[in-house]
């Protein structure tokens, strides 16, 4: 469980482009699958990138599973990002000249396994993403959906509980979508706790959804369960 309270994030305090993204935020974020929806500049990138402890918010904290996260130094948080949550960015990031396996492990890296054992957890992420086929070959051959799908095999490698996908399926076809909502649905079924943000009433009408978040003008409007 994910709990946030009284959380306010300020870009730019004191600057002329001081601008306040999210104000004073109580929620709670239950395992299962959250989607944050809300117009543009409503604060939902804001607020995932403070959950996944890639920034710090002005004032409030941040819990996860009752340990406060949110004010941790960055040494504990760096290790706790890796080990705790799994990313998945809209461009994906995945890199070029890399093997699909080799980017699908790199998140591991600095957690000083064995390479075997990442290796063996990887491929296993791959095959279950109908992926396996291609673990060898360079990124730059993927399409599109193969790409997602590596991309989220790399978020999930070191089975972090947490997967954090900013508008995962905003360059997806309607088939490419129900793929992605089959992955979410076996996260979720795998206990994961899945946040997501996305405009698309394709996912916000979909099965494994199990709670809605409206954002607006950096507060929390309505939350639907
Ligand atoms: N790094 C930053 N520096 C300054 N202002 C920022 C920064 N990131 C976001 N903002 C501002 O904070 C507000 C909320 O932005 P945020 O990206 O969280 O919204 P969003 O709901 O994710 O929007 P979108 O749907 O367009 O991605 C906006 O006014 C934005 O301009």
């Amino acid at each position: 469980m994910i709990s946030l309270h009284g959380v306010s994030k300020t870009y730019n305090e004191g600057r002329p482009n001081q601008v306040t993204a999210l104000h004073g935020i109580d929620l709670a974020i239950a395992p299962g699958v959250t989607v944050f929806m809300g117009p543009s500049g409503s604060g939902k990138t804001t607020l995932l990138s403070l959950v996944g402890c890639m920034a710090r918010p002005t004032t409030g904290r941040i819990t996860l599973d009752g340990e406060v996260i949110s004010s941790l130094p960055e040494r504990f948080l760096t290790d706790l990002r890796r080990r705790r949550f799994g990313f998945v960015f809209q461009r994906f990031n995945l890199i070029r000249g890399l093997s699909v396996l080799e980017n699908v492990m790199l998140p591991a890296a600095p957690l000083g396994e064995e390479r075997a054992v990442v290796e063996a957890r990887a491929l296993a992420r791959l095959e279950s993403l109908g992926l396996a086929g291609k673990a060898r070959m360079p990124v730059e051959v993927l399409s599109g959906g193969e790409t997602q799908r590596a991309a989220i095999a790399r978020a999930m490698v070191n089975d972090a509980p947490v997967l954090i996908a900013d508008e995962p399926t905003a360059n997806l076809d309607t088939a490419l979508t129900h793929r992605f909502l089959d992955i979410v649905a076996a996260l979720r079924a795998e206990g994961k706790t899945v946040i997501l943000t996305s405009h698309d009433p394709r996912i916000i009408a979909a099965a494994p959804v199990t709670a809605v978040v409206e954002m607006q003008d950096g507060t929390v409007l309505e939350v639907r369960s």
